[in-house]
């Protein structure tokens, strides 16, 4: 299978880094970006070919994959068109956060053979999630190209309805973010209770991998996990009750919605142009 990435920033890499000689050979995968140093990076660690402007080896590829910030996918759209193998048809992936399929299918001309995706960053190292949604026109074989794709940098979940994707966004695209952000907040108070930098990153990073793989390994919520974890009158309750009292869940889910809302919003103004 012939992979044309179209945009090789920090989304890209991490597909690439996940492809490259595991589902395809390096030298099977086509990168354009106008960056060189990114794409000279990116030939010597996987062996790509590339580009810097889309050409007729991106078109001709079996499955062509957007990889571009919202804001270019237009732009993008109009290089791609004239370069697309029509005879051919080749699948469109689009990991493009807001960008609605139908309106992609317009800017290529009613081309309508597009996926829309929306990957993580955890796919860098083969423990991505993407949710995934198939416009009409991709035929079962496409559907399975894309799974493909998806499948070899982590777990795939296909979605009946495109416009979930900006829940997925909200929960998982965006997600590592969350868990990064509270990685810090847990590093800070390590700091200031003393402990070095090395010590509380340690101790944040194995606790959330662990609590991870003990939620993924049980048969029980995870809210039955966590009461485990909070004896009446002890420490985590007292952490829990403070919580509580900040309303840090609230705040959570909050946040949540508004990557979704973010999400909507981005395909309304970018989608009307
Ligand atoms: N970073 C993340 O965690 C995730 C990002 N996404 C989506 O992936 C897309 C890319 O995001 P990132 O990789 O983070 O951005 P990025 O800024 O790292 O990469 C975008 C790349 O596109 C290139 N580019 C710009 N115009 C171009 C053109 N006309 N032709 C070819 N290449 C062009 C830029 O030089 C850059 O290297 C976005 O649409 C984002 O919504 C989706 C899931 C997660
Ligand atoms: O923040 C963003 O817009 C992209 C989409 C999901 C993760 N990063």
């Amino acid at each position: 299978m012939k992979i044309a990435f179209i945009g090789g920033g920090n989304m890209a890499t991490a597909l690439i880094a996940g492809l490259a000689n595991k589902l395809t050979a390096g030298a099977n995968i086509h990168v354009v970006d106008p960056n060189a140093e990114a794409l000279a990076r990116l030939h010597q660690q996987y062996g790509v070919s590339t580009a810097s402007a889309t050409d007729a080896a991106a078109g001709a590829a079996d499955v062509i994959v957007l990889a571009v910030k919202p804001q270019n996918m237009r732009e993008v759209a109009a290089q791609l068109l004239p370069l697309l193998d029509q005879a051919k048809q080749p699948l469109i992936v689009s990991i493009a956060a807001g960008i609605r399929s139908v309106d992609l299918a317009r800017w290529l001309g009613g081309y309508d053979a597009i996926v829309r995706c929306m990957p993580n960053t955890p796919a860098l190292i083969g423990m991505g999630i993407t949710g995934m949604a198939a416009t009409g026109g991709v035929s079962e074989a496409q559907r399975k190209q894309a799974d493909d794709i998806l499948s070899a940098v982590g777990q795939t979940v296909w979605l009946d309805d495109e416009s979930k994707i900006d829940a997925v966004t909200a929960v998982s695209g965006s997600g590592p973010a969350y868990v990064f952000y509270f990685m810090e907040a847990m590093q800070q108070a390590a700091a200031e209770m003393g402990l070095s930098a090395e010590q509380g990153l340690q101790l944040a990073q194995a606790t959330f991998g662990g609590a991870a793989q003990l939620a993924a390994r049980s048969t029980e919520p995870v809210q039955v996990l966590r009461e485990r974890v909070t004896s009446k009158g002890g420490t985590t309750y007292a952490a829990i009750t403070s919580m509580e009292a900040s309303g840090v869940k609230a705040a959570v889910v909050a946040a949540i919605k508004a990557a979704q809302a973010r999400g909507k919003e981005l395909g309304d103004e970018l989608g009307a142009a």
